[in-house]
């Protein structure tokens, strides 16, 4: 990618609340047009970094550069090419809709007209209700609305779809895609990989203030070397006998890697079908206890869990 195309560059930032160190010396590079994950469990560190590279807060170290302005020093220039949805929270619950648009349309220059982007957010027979009357979904496209009334070439969006449900979230994920589909940079974070995976084009991989992988969704999860995961629980194991399993695991045909989770197992092959017939073929000598076995294709989360040896999931 030619640098032309480099709409954000996060150049070792690093962010300290007293004595903790919440984002580590983070480095990337964001193209213009592409939407760009930050994927990571809570606390990874995706906020902070995201308000860095708006300028909401100031590194302690490193620099955010956007569409060629650094946010320290040229703030005002990146206010002007960015759109930052806000927490739906912070919305002003008593106006209607549009007043609230015409409001925030007020503190630019110049902004989009709000009819046409009442309909891109599907909310144009909302127009008139007050937002303390939205739904969880509709507030969230309204600040993400609010978000785009200046034209922003790029787009924060932090966790825009957690709470909402499958529904709303689907609506959500087909508005990102269609400001995408418009030229528009988005930078997102979620802790959903399903979400990740969807949305975007490139995804960095974030745990405890560290980048631990930057690639495009397929890359990230061939880097794995193993297209497959069975997964299942060994029931009544006692601690003492995990090493004797683990090692027996060990030899299953075709397993490239184990991770094991509280009770639950998972291993990653290329051959799903040797693998298979080994598992159970050990299982048939009645030692262990088989349950809740099931197949799928690996995912982010794995691929996640490999890297960090911990889950995207809160515990
Ligand atoms: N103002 C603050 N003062 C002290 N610690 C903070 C502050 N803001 C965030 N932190 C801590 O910094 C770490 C990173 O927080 P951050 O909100 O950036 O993570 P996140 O990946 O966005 O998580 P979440 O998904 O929960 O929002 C967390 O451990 C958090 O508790």
């Amino acid at each position: 990618m030619e640098s032309s195309h480099i709409v954000i560059e996060a150049d070792g930032l690093i962010k300290n609340y007293g004595s903790f160190q919440a984002v580590r010396g983070v480095n990337f590079q964001v193209y213009q047009g592409e939407v760009f994950g930050l994927l990571g469990p809570n606390g990874a560190g995706k906020t902070t970094t995201m308000e860095m590279i708006e300028g909401l807060r100031k590194p302690d170290g490193g620099r955010a550069i956007v569409a060629g302005y650094d946010t320290q020093k040229d703030l005002g220039k990146v206010k002007e090419v960015i759109g930052v949805q806000l927490q739906s929270t912070s919305l002003f619950e008593l106006l209607t809709v549009e007043e609230i648009m015409r409001m925030y349309a007020s503190f630019y220059p110049s902004s989009v007209p709000i009819g046409p982007l009442l309909e891109d957010m599907t909310l144009v027979d909302k127009r008139n209700g007050r937002v303390k009357h939205l739904s969880g979904g509709q507030k969230q496209r309204l600040a993400i609305g609010l978000a785009l009334l200046n034209d922003p070439k790029v787009i924060f969006l932090d966790e825009p779809t957690t709470g909402l449900d499958p529904t709303a979230r689907r609506t959500l994920w087909e508005i990102i895609l269609k400001l995408k589909e418009r030229g528009k940079t988005i930078v997102l974070s979620t802790h959903y990989m399903e979400e990740a995976h969807v949305l975007c084009d490139r995804i960095c991989l974030m745990d405890q203030g560290k980048v631990v992988a930057l690639d495009t969704p397929r890359k990230l999860v061939s880097s794995l070397q193993s297209d497959s995961a069975i997964e299942f629980r060994l029931q009544d194991l006692a601690e003492a006998d995990q090493t004797a399993v683990l090692q027996e695991l060990r030899d299953i045909r075709e397993v490239k890697g184990i991770d094991v989770r509280k009770d639950v197992f998972v291993l990653y092959t290329d051959k799903l079908q040797e693998s298979l017939i080994d598992l159970a073929q050990k299982s048939a000598g009645g030692r262990w206890q088989l349950a809740d076995l099931q197949t799928r294709t690996a995912t982010l989360e794995d691929v996640f869990i490999s890297m960090t040896g911990r889950s995207l999931k809160a515990e």
